[in-house]
Protein backbone atom coordinates (compact mmCIF):
# COMPACT_ATOMS: atom_id res chain seq x y z
CA UNK A 1 0.00 0.00 0.00
CA UNK A 2 1.13 3.50 -0.77
CA UNK A 3 2.61 5.02 1.98
CA UNK A 4 2.40 2.38 4.63
CA UNK A 5 4.89 -0.01 5.27
CA UNK A 6 4.39 -2.90 7.84
CA UNK A 7 6.65 -5.50 9.38
CA UNK A 8 3.48 -7.81 9.75
CA UNK A 9 1.33 -9.65 7.12
CA UNK A 10 -1.92 -8.09 6.20
CA UNK A 11 -5.14 -9.28 8.24
CA UNK A 12 -8.12 -9.98 6.15
CA UNK A 13 -11.08 -7.47 7.68
CA UNK A 14 -13.60 -5.34 6.57
CA UNK A 15 -12.16 -2.63 4.99
CA UNK A 16 -13.96 0.41 7.36
CA UNK A 17 -12.31 3.11 9.19
CA UNK A 18 -13.36 2.89 12.96
CA UNK A 19 -16.06 0.39 14.02
CA UNK A 20 -15.70 -2.47 16.11
CA UNK A 21 -15.16 -5.92 14.17
CA UNK A 22 -17.14 -8.69 15.92
CA UNK A 23 -14.17 -10.88 15.47
CA UNK A 24 -12.48 -8.72 18.07
CA UNK A 25 -14.84 -8.51 20.85
CA UNK A 26 -12.23 -9.67 23.32
CA UNK A 27 -9.37 -7.08 21.95
CA UNK A 28 -7.83 -5.12 25.17
CA UNK A 29 -7.12 -1.97 24.84
CA UNK A 30 -3.66 -1.38 22.78
CA UNK A 31 -1.16 1.55 23.43
CA UNK A 32 0.40 2.54 20.13
CA UNK A 33 3.53 4.51 20.25
CA UNK A 34 3.48 7.51 17.01
CA UNK A 35 6.71 9.21 16.32
CA UNK A 36 8.83 10.73 13.42
CA UNK A 37 11.13 13.42 12.89
CA UNK A 38 10.51 17.30 13.73
CA UNK A 39 7.59 18.24 11.12
CA UNK A 40 7.49 14.97 9.00
CA UNK A 41 3.54 15.17 9.81
CA UNK A 42 2.71 13.55 13.27
CA UNK A 43 0.53 15.39 14.47
CA UNK A 44 -1.49 14.96 11.12
CA UNK A 45 -1.65 11.55 11.27
CA UNK A 46 -2.72 11.65 15.04
CA UNK A 47 -5.16 13.94 13.50
CA UNK A 48 -6.12 11.02 10.75
CA UNK A 49 -5.74 7.94 13.60
CA UNK A 50 -8.50 10.40 15.67
CA UNK A 51 -11.19 10.25 12.86
CA UNK A 52 -10.91 6.75 12.94
CA UNK A 53 -11.63 6.70 16.36
CA UNK A 54 -8.74 6.35 18.54
CA UNK A 55 -7.83 8.22 21.56
CA UNK A 56 -5.12 10.36 20.99
CA UNK A 57 -2.90 11.41 23.71
CA UNK A 58 -0.52 14.48 22.32
CA UNK A 59 2.64 14.96 24.34
CA UNK A 60 3.40 18.46 22.60
CA UNK A 61 0.40 19.23 23.70
CA UNK A 62 0.64 18.08 27.19
CA UNK A 63 3.95 20.16 26.95
CA UNK A 64 2.47 23.26 25.95
CA UNK A 65 -0.40 23.11 28.70
CA UNK A 66 1.95 22.10 31.85
CA UNK A 67 3.80 25.76 31.39
CA UNK A 68 1.03 27.47 31.48
CA UNK A 69 1.57 30.99 33.51
CA UNK A 70 1.50 29.70 37.43
CA UNK A 71 2.02 26.15 36.87
CA UNK A 72 4.36 24.69 39.09
CA UNK A 73 6.42 23.83 35.53
CA UNK A 74 6.29 27.22 34.68
CA UNK A 75 7.45 28.44 37.86
CA UNK A 76 10.69 26.14 37.82
CA UNK A 77 11.46 28.01 34.10
CA UNK A 78 11.24 31.43 35.44
CA UNK A 79 13.52 30.49 38.04
CA UNK A 80 15.86 28.57 35.78
CA UNK A 81 15.83 30.55 33.11
CA UNK A 82 15.05 34.31 33.81
CA UNK A 83 12.23 36.24 32.76
CA UNK A 84 13.51 37.16 29.50
CA UNK A 85 12.32 33.81 28.36
CA UNK A 86 9.05 35.25 29.28
CA UNK A 87 6.25 37.10 26.58
CA UNK A 88 4.71 40.31 28.36
CA UNK A 89 1.29 38.80 29.58
CA UNK A 90 3.81 36.19 31.26
CA UNK A 91 3.08 33.11 29.16
CA UNK A 92 6.30 31.56 28.00
CA UNK A 93 8.14 33.27 25.06
CA UNK A 94 8.44 29.89 23.00
CA UNK A 95 11.06 31.30 20.34
CA UNK A 96 13.29 32.52 22.60
CA UNK A 97 13.30 29.63 24.82
CA UNK A 98 13.65 27.44 21.81
CA UNK A 99 16.09 29.61 20.45
CA UNK A 100 18.35 28.96 23.33
CA UNK A 101 18.02 25.59 24.31
CA UNK A 102 18.27 24.07 21.07
CA UNK A 103 21.59 26.12 20.91
CA UNK A 104 22.67 24.50 23.94
CA UNK A 105 22.32 20.87 24.67
CA UNK A 106 22.64 21.31 28.46
CA UNK A 107 20.39 23.59 28.88
CA UNK A 108 17.44 21.66 26.85
CA UNK A 109 18.47 18.69 29.02
CA UNK A 110 17.42 21.22 31.67
CA UNK A 111 14.24 21.97 30.55
CA UNK A 112 12.85 18.66 30.05
CA UNK A 113 13.72 17.55 33.50
CA UNK A 114 11.06 20.13 34.67
CA UNK A 115 8.42 19.44 31.69
CA UNK A 116 8.79 15.63 30.76
CA UNK A 117 7.75 14.19 34.14
CA UNK A 118 4.53 16.19 34.26
CA UNK A 119 3.48 14.94 31.25
CA UNK A 120 4.26 11.39 31.85
CA UNK A 121 2.50 11.78 34.75
CA UNK A 122 -0.50 13.56 33.02
CA UNK A 123 0.21 10.92 30.09
CA UNK A 124 -0.80 8.19 32.63
CA UNK A 125 -3.34 10.04 33.69
CA UNK A 126 -5.07 10.13 30.37
CA UNK A 127 -4.79 6.44 29.36
CA UNK A 128 -6.23 5.17 32.76
CA UNK A 129 -9.07 7.65 31.64
CA UNK A 130 -9.02 5.98 28.17
CA UNK A 131 -9.15 2.69 29.52
CA UNK A 132 -12.13 3.39 31.63
CA UNK A 133 -14.21 5.13 29.17
CA UNK A 134 -13.98 2.29 26.58
CA UNK A 135 -11.50 -0.78 28.15
CA UNK A 136 -11.05 -1.62 24.30
CA UNK A 137 -9.68 1.81 22.86
CA UNK A 138 -7.07 2.15 20.21
CA UNK A 139 -4.58 5.14 22.31
CA UNK A 140 -2.21 6.65 20.05
CA UNK A 141 0.81 8.39 21.99
CA UNK A 142 1.91 11.11 19.88
CA UNK A 143 5.76 11.55 20.77
CA UNK A 144 8.48 13.12 19.50
CA UNK A 145 10.84 11.80 21.92
CA UNK A 146 9.34 8.15 22.27
CA UNK A 147 12.53 6.27 22.03
CA UNK A 148 14.71 9.25 23.12
CA UNK A 149 12.57 9.19 26.83
CA UNK A 150 12.05 5.38 26.60
CA UNK A 151 8.61 5.06 25.99
CA UNK A 152 8.96 2.83 23.02
CA UNK A 153 9.58 -0.11 25.70
CA UNK A 154 6.01 1.01 27.20
CA UNK A 155 3.61 0.29 23.96
CA UNK A 156 2.66 -2.54 22.03
CA UNK A 157 3.47 -1.33 18.78
CA UNK A 158 5.28 1.99 17.39
CA UNK A 159 4.58 4.03 14.16
CA UNK A 160 7.43 6.42 12.46
CA UNK A 161 6.15 9.11 10.71
CA UNK A 162 8.77 9.65 7.86
CA UNK A 163 9.89 12.48 5.63
CA UNK A 164 12.99 13.52 3.80
CA UNK A 165 15.29 16.45 5.38
CA UNK A 166 14.77 19.05 2.56
CA UNK A 167 10.74 18.64 3.72
CA UNK A 168 11.40 18.58 7.25
CA UNK A 169 13.69 21.55 6.66
CA UNK A 170 10.74 23.56 3.81
CA UNK A 171 7.71 22.39 6.59
CA UNK A 172 9.76 24.24 9.44
CA UNK A 173 10.46 27.46 7.34
CA UNK A 174 6.97 27.75 6.24
CA UNK A 175 5.58 26.76 9.44
CA UNK A 176 7.90 28.14 12.34
CA UNK A 177 9.48 30.71 10.29
CA UNK A 178 12.45 28.83 11.27
CA UNK A 179 16.25 29.76 9.03
CA UNK A 180 18.04 26.21 7.68
CA UNK A 181 20.12 26.45 10.67
CA UNK A 182 17.55 26.56 13.01
CA UNK A 183 15.63 23.72 11.16
CA UNK A 184 19.09 21.73 11.25
CA UNK A 185 19.49 21.80 15.04
CA UNK A 186 15.61 21.25 15.38
CA UNK A 187 16.45 17.99 13.87
CA UNK A 188 19.66 17.25 14.68
CA UNK A 189 18.68 17.34 18.67
CA UNK A 190 16.84 14.09 18.18
CA UNK A 191 17.79 10.59 17.59
CA UNK A 192 18.47 10.54 13.46
CA UNK A 193 15.27 9.94 11.83
CA UNK A 194 16.51 6.37 9.89
CA UNK A 195 17.46 4.77 14.05
CA UNK A 196 13.65 5.52 14.87
CA UNK A 197 12.53 4.17 11.22
CA UNK A 198 14.67 1.37 11.67
CA UNK A 199 13.17 0.34 14.83
CA UNK A 200 9.41 1.26 13.83
CA UNK A 201 7.04 -1.82 13.57
CA UNK A 202 4.88 0.45 10.69
CA UNK A 203 6.15 2.92 8.93
CA UNK A 204 3.85 5.91 7.11
CA UNK A 205 5.54 8.59 4.44
CA UNK A 206 4.75 11.64 5.81
CA UNK A 207 5.09 13.47 2.36
CA UNK A 208 2.72 11.85 0.45
CA UNK A 209 -0.58 14.01 -0.29
CA UNK A 210 -2.84 14.03 2.78
CA UNK A 211 -5.56 11.80 0.85
CA UNK A 212 -3.23 8.95 0.51
CA UNK A 213 -1.92 9.43 3.90
CA UNK A 214 -5.60 8.85 5.07
CA UNK A 215 -6.04 5.65 3.16
CA UNK A 216 -2.89 4.27 4.61
CA UNK A 217 -3.79 5.35 8.19
CA UNK A 218 -7.25 4.03 7.45
CA UNK A 219 -5.56 0.72 6.57
CA UNK A 220 -3.30 0.71 9.15
CA UNK A 221 -5.74 1.38 11.90
CA UNK A 222 -8.01 -1.54 10.88
CA UNK A 223 -4.29 -3.62 11.56
CA UNK A 224 -4.31 -2.48 14.71
CA UNK A 225 -7.94 -3.46 15.81
CA UNK A 226 -7.03 -6.86 14.44
CA UNK A 227 -4.39 -7.14 17.27
CA UNK A 228 -5.91 -9.42 20.06
C1 LIG B 1 11.75 24.76 23.67
C2 LIG B 1 10.26 24.89 23.39
C3 LIG B 1 9.60 25.86 24.37
C4 LIG B 1 10.10 25.44 21.95
O1 LIG B 1 8.73 25.50 21.66
P1 LIG B 1 8.15 25.45 20.15
O2 LIG B 1 6.77 26.02 20.22
O3 LIG B 1 9.14 26.07 19.21
O4 LIG B 1 8.09 23.92 19.78
P2 LIG B 1 7.04 22.79 20.21
O5 LIG B 1 7.07 22.59 21.68
O6 LIG B 1 5.71 23.05 19.62
O7 LIG B 1 7.70 21.48 19.58
C5 LIG B 1 7.74 21.32 18.16
C6 LIG B 1 8.64 20.14 17.85
O8 LIG B 1 9.98 20.38 18.26
C7 LIG B 1 10.57 19.16 18.63
N1 LIG B 1 10.99 19.21 20.05
C8 LIG B 1 10.37 19.76 21.12
N2 LIG B 1 11.05 19.56 22.25
C9 LIG B 1 12.14 18.84 21.89
C10 LIG B 1 13.22 18.30 22.62
N3 LIG B 1 13.30 18.44 23.94
N4 LIG B 1 14.17 17.62 21.94
C11 LIG B 1 14.08 17.44 20.61
N5 LIG B 1 13.08 17.94 19.85
C12 LIG B 1 12.12 18.62 20.49
C13 LIG B 1 9.49 18.09 18.49
O9 LIG B 1 9.59 17.46 17.24
C14 LIG B 1 8.21 18.87 18.55
O10 LIG B 1 7.15 18.21 17.90
C15 LIG B 1 9.53 23.50 23.46
O11 LIG B 1 9.92 22.71 22.35
C16 LIG B 1 9.78 22.73 24.73
O12 LIG B 1 9.28 23.12 25.79
N6 LIG B 1 10.55 21.62 24.65
C17 LIG B 1 10.86 20.82 25.82
C18 LIG B 1 9.72 19.89 26.15
C19 LIG B 1 9.73 18.69 25.27
O13 LIG B 1 10.69 17.89 25.30
N7 LIG B 1 8.69 18.53 24.45
C20 LIG B 1 8.57 17.41 23.57
C21 LIG B 1 7.38 16.57 23.92
S1 LIG B 1 7.34 16.01 25.57
N1 LIG C 1 1.01 14.95 3.80
C1 LIG C 1 1.25 16.25 3.87
N2 LIG C 1 1.30 17.00 2.77
C2 LIG C 1 1.59 18.33 2.82
N3 LIG C 1 1.86 19.00 3.97
C3 LIG C 1 1.82 18.32 5.11
C4 LIG C 1 1.52 16.90 5.14
N4 LIG C 1 1.56 16.49 6.41
C5 LIG C 1 1.88 17.56 7.16
N5 LIG C 1 2.04 18.67 6.39
C6 LIG C 1 2.40 20.02 6.85
O1 LIG C 1 3.71 19.92 7.41
C7 LIG C 1 3.79 20.65 8.63
C8 LIG C 1 4.19 19.68 9.75
O2 LIG C 1 3.12 18.76 9.95
P1 LIG C 1 2.73 18.27 11.41
O3 LIG C 1 2.48 19.43 12.31
O4 LIG C 1 1.67 17.25 11.24
O5 LIG C 1 4.11 17.57 11.80
P2 LIG C 1 4.67 17.14 13.22
O6 LIG C 1 5.58 15.99 12.94
O7 LIG C 1 3.56 16.93 14.18
O8 LIG C 1 5.50 18.45 13.61
P3 LIG C 1 6.29 18.80 14.98
O9 LIG C 1 7.45 17.86 15.07
O10 LIG C 1 6.75 20.19 14.79
O11 LIG C 1 5.30 18.66 16.09
C9 LIG C 1 2.43 21.31 8.84
O12 LIG C 1 2.54 22.64 8.40
C10 LIG C 1 1.49 20.48 7.98
O13 LIG C 1 0.40 21.24 7.51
Amino acid sequence: MDGYTAATNEKSIEPHCGGQHPMLSSRPMILVGLTGGVATGKSTVSRMFARCGAVIIDADALAHQVVEPGKPAWRAIVKTFGKTVLNPDRTLNRQALGALVFRQPAQLRRLEQIIHPRVAREQARLTKSAGRKDPKAVVIYDVPLLFEAGIDARVDKVIVVTADRPTQIARLNRRNGFTRAEAIRRIRSQLPLKHKAAAADYLLDGTISRPRLFTAVKQLYRELLALA
